[in-house]
């Protein structure tokens, strides 16, 4: 079968820096990906390139089995749609306003109800009249979420949807992204949250320097191997009642 999200040895540079050096991932539809690595190691690269945002030097990425370049904007959002980093935003326009926006090729009354639909799904429905600039960070970034919950799509393609949440919200979009995968769409996050991923994604995919070096099961992904050699952590799992646990130190302290 093909798979819903494929990257297939893909480089690309950016600034004269390679950032993806022989990258492959595939994400089927009704999958959860946790996609992880250090920082710098190319996660936000990878999604951008999958979403058509960022040329590849060689390689491919292909959505349902297209070459993203070769698809319209329409057709790549009805194929995926994309949560970037970045949660700026620049105007302050309501936050029902701003999740319609992710469903540009809806018309006006079917935009606003799937974007009402959507704040609700990530809990901030009681700010939908309230403008975006005038919000914290993290009820920012679940409008933003919502901004690409409300697209009609098949996949998501969410560059660090957790970051800046609050513990419970953090379990709250995990368990709303698992469910989206559960519901036939094709995921992939990038997390920082070992743990998390573990607990939460079908897969785990450890990007390093630009390239995919493990891509498993959660705790097959992350040996303690992998988490020495990419993540530089001397840690070990250790079974917590409600999901894996990662005991850790870093495995070369300064000054060592
Ligand atoms: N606009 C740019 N110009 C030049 N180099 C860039 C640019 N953006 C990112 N890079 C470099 O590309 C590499 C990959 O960056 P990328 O943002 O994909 O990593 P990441 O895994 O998402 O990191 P993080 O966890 O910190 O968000 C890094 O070495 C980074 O310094």
């Amino acid at each position: 079968m093909t798979a819903w999200l494929t990257m297939w040895d893909a480089t690309a540079r950016l600034g004269g820096r390679r950032v993806l050096d022989g990258a492959d991932l595939r994400v089927e539809r009704g999958e959860l990906v946790a996609l992880v690595g250090p920082n710098g190691a190319g996660k936000s690269s990878l999604i951008r390139a999958l979403a058509g945002l960022l040329p590849l030097d060689t390689g491919v990425a292909r959505l349902a089995g297209d070459d993203v370049n070769d698809l319209s904007p329409r057709e790549r959002s009805a194929r995926a749609v994309y949560l970037p980093q970045e949660r700026r935003i620049a105007w302050n326009l309501p936050a029902m306003e701003v999740a319609a926006l992710g469903a540009p090729f809806l018309s006006g009354a079917d935009a606003l109800a799937a974007a009402r639909k959507a704040l609700d799904e990530v809990e901030v429905g009681g700010l939908a009249d309230r403008g975006v600039a005038e919000m914290s960070g993290g009820e920012r970034a679940r409008v933003l979420l919502a901004r690409a919950l409300a697209a009609p799509s098949q996949a998501l393609l969410v560059d660090e949807p957790i970051a800046g949440l609050d513990p419970e919200a953090q379990l709250m979009v995990l368990e709303r992204l698992r469910a989206r995968a559960g519901a036939g769409q094709a995921v992939l996050a990038s997390l920082h949250d070992l743990p998390l991923a573990a607990r939460f994604a079908h897969r785990v995919a450890v990007l390093d320097h630009g390239r995919v070096v493990a891509d498993a099961a959660p705790l097959a992904a992350l040996t303690p191997d992998i988490l020495q050699r990419v993540f530089g952590l001397s840690a070990r799992w250790v079974d917590g009642p409600d999901g894996p646990l990662l005991s850790a130190v870093r495995a070369r302290p300064q000054g060592s």
